[in-house]
């Protein structure tokens, strides 16, 4: 389900960005200049390119590829006439005209490119899952501080409002102690071509990887660093490769300050039918988070733009109410629009990071080495090797 909803986010992106392209001036120093690094992922389109069309703070001033023939095509279709094409990612790092760069490499290069990047002296909105394991993580923290420069692994669900919104809820006291949590995300099985990143171990594919959603927004609405124990861990081995998890299953604790919480992760990429035959496309990335005296659900949590809903149930009267959170909530009062997507509200925080203001949200350098450590913990327990 989950490439049904990226198609879905590229339709209504193109959509709304076409409705709201603001023009900016490649060379007032107020601009910045974005350099892509990848420039035919499928990925880039919704993730950034749209976004920055609608931003009057930003551009994308470069796309480099492995073959210059991709960077000039992607140039053509989407550089307003402004971006450069460049062969090879060194090239475009090695260009002073560029200040931040996008990463949308696969998993297992994204260490070395946005390593090279910050000594290129460049910020880095990196894609998820921030490296390849917690070692490389810790390492690029370490340089993005001695440099200076800002660096974001792209949780952009967590720039949502209704991300915000479900957590003020769980965190106002109203609603008691956390008990337990759930969180899961499949898309149908062969919906991903086997020639696709996310089934080679080598590049650090894997269910858990890709699907490290089901992690951070675990941590995200427990307000935790990393699990006291992984419980248990069951990978569903690739056919032809099995230390690369088609789907990944684990029980984690967590002891937090407030008491115990027992978590539950659940992420396929590879889901049977219903039936063998009824692809489960109503199985939305989603989390479940009993307390006290409530069960929290917030179905969609990843594309919230598309559609979404929290509902919260008391568990004495068993009565249910519903939310959506479209633009405003705790943490904004004046930013954004009902139409903006994650992807758009993540940039809007990433700017205001190397602007100097306050984003209204960040995922900080230690949130992203706990999610790779918990993601390399999950690993070791269902015996599968650490990614390359
Ligand atoms: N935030 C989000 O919602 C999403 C994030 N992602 C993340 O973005 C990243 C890219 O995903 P996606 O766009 O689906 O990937 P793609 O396979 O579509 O793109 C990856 C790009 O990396 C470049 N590349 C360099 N070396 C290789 C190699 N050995 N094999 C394949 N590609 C290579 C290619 O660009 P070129 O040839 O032009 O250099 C390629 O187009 C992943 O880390 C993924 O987790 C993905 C989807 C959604
Ligand atoms: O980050 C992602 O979000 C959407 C999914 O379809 C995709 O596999 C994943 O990389």
């Amino acid at each position: 389900m989950a490439m049904v909803l990226q198609m879905s986010t590229f339709l209504h992106q193109y959509l709304y960005s076409s409705a709201h392209i603001v023009p900016v001036d490649k060379k007032s120093p107020m601009v910045l200049r974005f350099g892509i690094l990848g420039a035919s992922a499928m990925i880039n389109p919704a993730a950034i390119i749209h976004p920055i069309e609608t931003h009057n703070e930003c551009v994308v001033a470069g796309f480099a590829s492995r073959d210059k023939k991709d960077a000039e095509k992607a140039a053509k279709m989407y550089g307003h006439g402004v971006a450069k094409a460049y062969g090879s990612y060194e090239q475009l790092l090695a260009d002073e005209n560029i200040d931040a760069v996008y990463i949308p490499l696969p998993n297992g290069m994204h260490y070395e490119w946005a390593s090279k990047a910050l000594d290129a002296g460049k910020h880095v909105l990196l894609e998820k899952p921030f490296t390849s394991n917690a070692k490389q993580a810790r390492k690029l923290v370490a340089k993005a501080e001695e440099k200076q420069l800002v660096l974001l692994e792209g949780f952009h669900w967590q720039f949502h409002p209704a991300a915000h919104a479900m957590k003020a809820e769980i965190t106002s006291g109203k609603f008691g102690k956390i008990l337990r949590s759930e969180s899961w995300m499949t898309t149908p099985a062969g919906s991903i071509p086997k020639s696709d990143i996310r089934w080679k171990f080598d590049l650090a594919g894997g269910a858990l990887m890709d699907m490290t959603y089901v992690v951070s927004a675990t941590r995200y609405y427990l307000s935790a660093g990393t699990p006291s124990s992984v419980v248990s861990a069951k990978a569903r081995p690739y056919k032809t490769d099995p230390r690369v998890d088609s789907c990944m299953e684990a029980e984690l604790t967590y002891d937090l300050e407030q008491g115990p919480v027992k978590s539950k992760i659940v992420a396929d990429m590879d889901r049977p039918n219903l039936a063998f035959v009824v692809p489960r496309v109503w199985e939305l990335p989603s989390i479940e988070i009993e307390t006290e005296r409530a069960v929290f659900y917030y179905y969609n949590f990843m594309m919230p733009h598309l559609y979404h809903y929290i509902s919260i149930t008391d568990k004495k009267t068993g009565h249910t109410t519903y939310q959506k959170h479209y633009r405003d909530g705790t943490a904004w009062s004046q930013q954004g629009e009902a139409w903006w997507s994650t992807y758009r509200w993540q940039l809007q925080a990433f700017l205001d990071k190397i602007r100097g203001r306050v984003p209204h949200h960040w995922v900080t350098g230690k949130s992203s080495i706990d999610q790779m450590e918990t993601i390399d913990a999950i690993y070791e327990k269902a015996g599968l090797p650490l990614r390359p």
